[in-house]
Order: structure tokens, then C-alpha cells, then sequence
């Protein structure tokens, strides 16, 4: 449905070019939960306003429907971009007008006729279940409740894709969760590509079916949700999956020689990572009774990713070298990761 063909776009700025974002290609199928993730700066926004040409990229191709968005009239473009809507973190309402009005403003803005309007606004009303609250102004709203009136004013032209740029950030985590919901329920039931851009791992684990890691401007890993959780290989989105648990305390606690992590010479600190279901042995209990390795646990926790459980341990292990790197080999047939960390 969209496809970016090494796409590029630098800012000419007073402290010399800015490079946003670097060669990106990339391609989100129709119907699908596609995350944007990268730290701040990173490119999103970027990339984002790219697609529907906020900002012009100076090489590359914009495809939406098999059609370059480059190669468009004017005309041409306006008529396509009514085929995306887009959100953003602060909402973007506008303040004097009601939010029937809000929702109502690119209708208008198209010369719909008002029983069709009137129609359509209420039925984005139900949606969004704000009902009761048609002739409220912005400033009479929470920030959720400013978020579905944003979503519903994005969806108003019935568009195909939702760019949402930050569109949790300024939530708190239940409110977020909300919104979340609302985003993947609109994307089962009116079947509308999402593209959503974050700064957060939870967010993209939560909704995402895949994700591009920006780091520079560049895109440095992508791929289908599970695959990245499990097996993230740039050093990026470890730290990023890192976010949603507590592993990185762990990384702080080995900087900073935390006694928690003081080891003798017979013993070894991993992680285990594993998915629930490959794993059918019992293999603490095995490794302790056919090697004599000894595990103590420092650390657990389980990811659940599109209804799959992760589990990661940190332990302790004690017992001879030989031993040790018998145990940890029956560890990796047995489809569980390990990461000597010291
Ligand atoms: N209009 C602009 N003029 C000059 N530089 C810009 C402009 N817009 C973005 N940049 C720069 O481009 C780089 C990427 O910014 P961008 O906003 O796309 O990143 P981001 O990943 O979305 O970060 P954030 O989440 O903080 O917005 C940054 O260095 C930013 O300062």
C-alpha cells in the first residue's frame, strides 16, 4: 500500500545540514499495525511527514497505491491526502470551535452537504463514544477524550491510512492503553493501515504487528513484532525492548560492580531467553542434576508479545567450566538463548 524507495531529506539550517532521514525504503502492507520507533531525534517525524508530504524529500520515491505522490499535481496530491489522515501528540484542535465542528472541519472544508456531514459526524460521535459531548470545546476535554476527537476528525474523509505521529506521548498509561485500543479496534473494523510513530517500546509490543528501528535517519532493523523481541539484533532495540522490563537496571548494576553481581571464579552471570512453548524440559532442575551446575536466579521476568510469552533470566551459575558450558549447550538445543554477561 505505501512503499518509500530510498527516501532523503536533509534540512539546510544555520549550523549546517541537518540529514533527518537517510535512504529509506520501506514497505507497509495494506491493513497493518506498521511502528516507527527511534529515540528522540532519531527521524520519525520525519519519515512520517514524508509519506504524505509535509515535508518533500530530495531523492527518493513515495508510493501510495502504486501511485508517486512526487509525480502528482497539486491537485492530484490534495485529493490523495484525503486518503490519510494523521494525528499528533498535542492534538492539533482547534480551540474555538465545538468538537461536532473539529470533527466536521475537512467536511466542510470538501463542500459536503450538511445532512451528510451531520450523518457522518455522528456516526464518528459513536465511535469514538463521545456522544454527550458534541458541543463541548477542547478546553473542556481530557486529554483522551481530545485524542478520540483528533482520530475521529482523521478519520472524517474515510481515509486508508492513519499516521499517527506521537499520538500517545502526552497520555497517561491508562489513557494510553485507551487510545491503543480505539486505534487497533479502527484498524480491525474499518480496515485502515496504521502507521505509528514512538518513542516507546511498550507501544509499538502492545499494538504492532511490524516495526522499523530509526537511529540517524536511518532505518536499522525492521521486521515482524515477535521476530524483533525475540531476537533484536542491533544494539538499539535491545536497549529499546530493554525499556519494557528491567534489564537495563541489570546493565547499571554490571557498570557499576553492584555486589548483586559480584561473581566468584567458579560461577558465570547469563541471561536466558526463551519463548514459551519451545522450551518442554525442565532445564534448570537438568542442568543442575546431570551437570552439578547450580542456578540462582537474580532476575526474571516475562514479556507477553501478540499473545506469545518472553522470558528472560538473569542467574547465577556455579559449577565446573566443563560442566558449565555442558549445561549452557543442552540451554541452546533446547531453543533458549543464553548471553554470557560475565
Ligand atoms: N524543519 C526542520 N528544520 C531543521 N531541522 C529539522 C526540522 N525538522 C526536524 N529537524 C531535525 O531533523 C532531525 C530529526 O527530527 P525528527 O523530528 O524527525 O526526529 P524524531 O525522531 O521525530 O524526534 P522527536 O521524537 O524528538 O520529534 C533532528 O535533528 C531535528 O532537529
Amino acid at each position: 500500500m505505501i512503499k518509500l524507495e530510498h527516501v532523503t531529506k536533509t534540512f539546510q539550517t544555520r549550523n549546517g545540514n541537518v540529514h533527518a532521514v537517510r535512504d529509506v525504503s520501506l514497505e507497509i502492507q495494506d491493513g497493518e499495525i506498521f511502528g516507527i520507533i527511534g529515540f528522540s531525534g532519531a527521524g520519525k517525524s520525519t519519515l512520517v511527514r514524508c509519506i504524505n508530504l509535509l515535508e518533500k524529500p530530495e531523492q527518493g520515491a513515495v508510493y501510495f497505491d502504486d501511485k508517486d505522490l512526487l509525480k502528482l499535481s497539486e491537485k492530484e496530491l490534495r485529493l490523495k491526502r484525503q486518503e490519510m489522515g494523521m494525528i499528533f501528540q498535542h492534538f492539533n484542535l482547534m480551540r474555538s470551535r465545538t468538537v461536532f465542528e473539529n470533527i466536521a472541519f475537512p467536511l466542510r472544508h470538501m463542500k459536503m452537504k450538511e445532512d451528510e456531514i451531520q450523518r457522518r459526524v455522528n456516526s464518528l460521535l459513536e465511535l469514538i463514544e463521545l456522544k454527550d459531548r458534541k458541543d463541548s470545546y477542547p478546553s473542556q476535554l481530557s486529554g483522551g477524550q481530545k485524542q478520540r476527537v483528533a482520530i475521529a476528525r482523521a478519520l472524517a474523509t474515510r481515509p486508508k491510512v492513519l499516521l499517527c505521529d506521537e499520538a500517545t506521548s502526552a497520555l497517561d498509561p491508562h489513557t494510553t492503553q485507551q487510545i491503543l485500543q480505539l486505534i487497533r479496534r479502527i484498524n480491525k473494523e474499518l480496515n485502515l493501515t496504521v502507521i505509528l510513530i514512538t518513542h516507546e517500546m511498550a507501544v509499538v509490543k502492545d499494538i504492532c504487528d511490524r516495526v522499523a528501528v530509526m537511529e540517524n535517519g536511518k532505518v536499522v532493523e525492521e521486521g515482524n513484532i515477535v521476530e524483533v523481541f525475540s531476537h533484536p539484533s542491533m544494539p538499539v532495540t535491545k536497549n529499546f525492548i530493554n525499556t519494557t522490563n528491567n534489564l537495563g537496571k541489570i546493565n547499571e548494576l554490571l557498570e557499576n560492580e553492584h555486589p548483586l553481581v559480584q561473581i566468584d571464579s567458579n560461577q558465570t552471570l547469563v541471561k536466558l531467553s526463551y519463548q514459551s512453548g519451545n522450551t518442554k524440559e525442565a532445564l534448570i532442575s537438568t542442568i543442575s542434576r546431570e551437570y552439578n551446575v547450580d542456578c540462582s536466579i537474580i532476575f526474571g521476568n516475562v514479556e507477553i508479545v501478540h499473545d506469545v510469552p518472553f522470558g528472560t533470566l538473569i542467574c547465577v551459575l556455579t559449577g565446573k567450566k566443563e560442566n558449565m558450558q555442558k549445561a549452557l549447550q543442552l540451554c541452546e538445543d533446547n531453543q533458549v538463548q543464553v548471553e554470557v554477561m560475565k
